[in-house]
């Protein structure tokens, strides 16, 4: 069809007509060649297993067309991913718009008396017993905005019992306001409705921040947390619910906070819990409290919020007067993975930037590793998994209480007498978290995935020696062993190093493949069991943790209550007490980025509020870098994006 020829010598050229678009098709699918490398796009044409051809006339409109339906394709592509991301935007502001408002009405209508005293401008966080909104004094309307202080009203859910809410009113009563733990201003009840007044912190999401502290500032944080569970634990308090949501850090002053007390429990002299149902000192404490509340109210307002700019003039001024005393050394400020390639005792590692299939398979094996730590047989009975040593004591109710992933093995393992040991492992799992950055780092869904999540990193024997003193038999299917905590952090934290081609190609067998180690099911240069036989690689010079950290991450993080350590024990540990050193001549903002924020102006109500409650939307790759782009940020290297 269409076709006419003609003689040229003893040449015959055939001359085609263009063809009809279904009949372009039926030949394309005939076409005997595919496309080699660069799919239909590529220069020549392959024949099934033949060799390179020049592609046949006909062929070149084709792949011209290919090419511009491809980049069509692409251009529409992104168009729609930008399109999605306003949309994702604009639903993600609407929402918060609308709980914002809810939250704000829900409050005036169940207790009116609170829009007599304050401003409410807006929701700061919610969690499951609460929503948490932003307030200031009507009678500070006139000072200028930076003057007045603000407050965080906590409006607890009508259905959350009176014994939890008396239990957190008594503890930040008695211990709040001093040693880094939240303080109370005032508590409104109206009817069945319970409002706390605290001062207000702006603070950073630990979600922001976890990946990129710098040493001195993981330090402080922790220094910080440790200062805190000192403080209650004094008061022979377990607070119960250690984690990021519930610390208030502010990054640009480093002002930290503990807060909610809503599962603090108290222990008697002789180290029993009492019981929730005691209420017998709720009269004492309202007594104490009418006395104080006046004078609260009056003199401490909101300090914290206030005190902001000064902690952090304060901070600067401590930290020339540290650099003054130092006079030079190597930085413990700021080092951060990124700086991996500068640092001065790895010059040969100039890694390249890793092609997209290196990625991929680095993420792969990332993956795995994280599906080994969480693995759990699914024969196992969640509900059975523990049993008691003992047959004459036949009971296993011990204290649950707690958030999934931050309960230590007592509590798993059903262990009744459980002490203020219970904080200091959830410290340690921030701790670990900071140091791997990967968080969350325990994730299981029940009970018994948690304790199988501990001992795929502690080993089998630590768990079950633990529960045999605990007077308690763990059913194991199978045995693990143990890890090297370091080895761990660092393989999580410093994946693109371990993971790089460069580094790969190096300790590849002359066969191509890499051997790996049948316990941990890593490659052998970086096996990372505890008691590894494989020849390492050495790791000096690559963390920016010193060994000290490990060290108290794993007293923190010792499997035995009996013998972890304690907070003030912990605040004694070499980690602390290691100076840090400044370099000289480096100005001191580049050395330390939150004492140079922390001149910066104070930020406006409504900036507080929606730096502190930001929903989190995750993006298809392309889509976030998209929205980034549009805001006129840098592309993240997270996996979320803050809107
Ligand atoms: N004083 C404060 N200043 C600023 N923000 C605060 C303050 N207190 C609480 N928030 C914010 O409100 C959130 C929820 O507060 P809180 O943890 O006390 O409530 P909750 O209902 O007990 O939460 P959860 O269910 O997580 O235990 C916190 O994560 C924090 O972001």
């Amino acid at each position: 069809m269409g076709k006419t020829s003609q003689q040229f010598g003893s040449r015959q050229v055939s001359i085609r007509e263009p063809l009809p678009s279904r009949e372009r098709e039926r030949e394309r699918a005939n076409c005997k060649y595919e496309a080699s490398g660069m799919g239909m796009l590529g220069r020549y044409c392959v024949p099934h297993g033949g060799q390179q051809v020049a592609p046949q006339p006909q062929v070149l409109p084709l792949l011209t067309q290919v090419q511009r339906v491809n980049n069509d394709l692409t251009d529409k592509l992104s168009r729609m991913a930008r399109r999605n991301t306003i949309k994702f935007r604009e639903l993600a502001a609407l929402q918060v718009h609308d709980k914002n408002a809810e939250a704000l009405q829900e409050l005036q209508t169940s207790i009116p008396e609170i829009t007599k005293i304050f401003d409410v401008h807006c929701r700061i966080g919610s969690g499951t017993f609460s929503t948490v909104l932003l307030g200031t004094l009507q009678r500070e309307r006139q000072l200028p905005e930076a003057q007045r202080r603000r407050f965080a009203i906590k409006h607890h859910n009508p259905t959350n019992h009176p014994e939890r809410i008396l239990r957190e009113l008594e503890c930040m009563f008695r211990m709040g306001g001093d040693h880094n733990v939240i303080g109370i201003n005032c508590c409104i009840r109206y009817n069945d409705n319970v409002a706390f007044v605290m001062p207000f912190m702006s603070h950073d999401r630990f979600h922001d921040v976890y990946r990129n502290l710098s040493l001195f500032e993981v330090k402080d944080y922790l220094r910080n947390l440790l200062v805190a569970l000192r403080h209650v634990h004094k008061f022979n308090v377990i607070h119960r619910d250690v984690k990021p949501s519930n610390i208030l850090y502010n990054r640009r002053t480093g002002k930290f906070l503990l807060c909610d007390f809503g599962l603090a429990q108290r222990l008697a002299e002789d180290g029993s819990l009492i019981q929730a149902s005691d209420l017998s000192g709720a009269a004492a404490l309202l007594r104490d409290m009418d006395a104080a509340q006046q004078q609260l109210l009056r003199h401490e307002g909101n300090s914290v919020q206030a005190e902001d700019e000064a902690a952090a003039h304060r901070l600067q001024a401590d930290t020339e007067r540290r650099m003054r005393a130092a006079g030079g050394g190597t930085t413990a400020f700021g080092e951060s993975n990124n700086q991996l390639q500068q640092h001065p005792q790895y010059p040969q590692q100039q890694l390249q930037e890793p092609s997209k299939k290196d990625l991929a398979a680095q993420k792969a094996d990332t993956q795995r590793l994280i599906n080994r730590l969480r693995y759990t047989n699914a024969n196992v009975d969640p509900n059975n998994y523990v049993v008691s040593t003992n047959n004459i004591r036949k009971e296993m109710h011990a204290s649950r209480a707690g958030t999934p992933g931050y309960r230590p093995p007592e509590v798993l393992l059903r262990y009744p007498h459980q002490t203020t040991a219970v904080d200091v492992w959830a410290a340690g799992v921030i701790m670990l978290s900071m140091l791997s950055s990967l968080h969350p780092f325990f994730k299981a869904p029940n009970d018994c995935a948690a304790l199988s999540e501990i001992m795929n990193l502690f080993g089998d024997v630590q768990v079950r020696k633990t529960a045999f003193m605990l007077d308690r038999l763990v059913l194991i299917t199978q045995k693990v062993a143990a890890l090297d905590l370091r080895r761990v952090c660092m393989r999580f934290r410093y994946a693109n190093h371990f993971l790089s081609p460069e580094i790969q190609r190096r300790h590849r067998r002359a066969d191509g493949n890499m051997e790996l180690c049948r316990h941990c099911e890593q490659a052998t240069f970086n096996c990372i069991c505890k008691h590894s036989s494989h020849q390492l690689e050495t790791y000096e010079g690559l963390d920016m943790f010193p060994h000290h950290a490990y060290d108290l991450l794993g007293r923190l993080l010792e499997v035995n209550p009996q013998k972890r350590i304690s907070a003030e024990e912990a605040l004694k540990h070499p980690f602390f007490i290691e100076h840090h050193r400044i370099v000289s001549g480096v100005p001191l903002t580049h050395q330390m980025p939150a004492a140079a924020a922390a001149l910066r102006s104070r930020e406006s109500l409504q900036g507080a509020g929606s730096r502190t409650l930001t929903p989190y939307i995750s993006y298809p790759p392309g889509v976030k870098q998209l929205s980034n782009m549009e805001a006129g940020h840098r592309p993240a290297a997270t996996s979320t994006t803050n809107v």
